[in-house]
């Protein structure tokens, strides 16, 4: 059984997992809107937090509007920091290149993964230590999956 964190909130309607071992529990809409092709927009959940010290949440696409729909959470993973007491909010941008998305309050536009993070120290040194990978990245490993 996974540990349950407790986290006090506010809001209309509580962002909910469809299945109970689901990763992210959907965020819906507090306001109607439609997005224009190409455009974003910036839309209120109506949902606030006190998350715990060493906790983020996560605000990440939905992959059904992603994939049928063109709709993503442009800052994806728009990060929750711990001590954000505001209103989160979704920057949806809609890329189909010629359908709006209307948006109606309590459709669920997106959803949230709560999870522990690492507070870095981060210490300069001169060099760092040697690895596999070294300095390669960005492709550095081609496509292709035969060698
Ligand atoms: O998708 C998001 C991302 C962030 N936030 C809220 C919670 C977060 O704690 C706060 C700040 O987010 P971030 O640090 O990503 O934005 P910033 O542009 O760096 O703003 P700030 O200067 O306030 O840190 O905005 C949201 O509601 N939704
Ligand atoms: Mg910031």
């Amino acid at each position: 059984m996974t540990d349950l964190v407790e986290i006090p909130i506010i809001a209309d309607q509580v962002p909910k997992y469809a299945h109970f071992d689901d990763a992210g529990a959907d965020l819906c809409a507090a306001e109607a809107l439609t997005i224009a092709p190409g455009e974003r927009a910036l839309v209120s959940t109506g949902v606030a937090i006190a998350l715990p010290e060493g906790y983020a949440a996560f605000v990440v696409p939905r992959s059904g509007l992603a994939a049928k729909k063109g709709i993503t959470v442009l800052n994806s993973p728009g990060t929750v920091d711990a001590g954000y007491r505001g209103e989160i909010k979704v920057t949806l941008l809609n890329t189909d290149r010629s359908e709006p998305f209307e948006v109606a309050i309590g459709d669920r536009i997106a959803q949230m993964i709560v999870t522990p993070v690492s507070r870095a120290v981060f210490v300069p040194v001169s060099e760092l230590s040697e690895s596999v990978r070294g300095a390669g990245g960005f492709g550095s490993t081609g496509v292709s999956a035969h060698a």
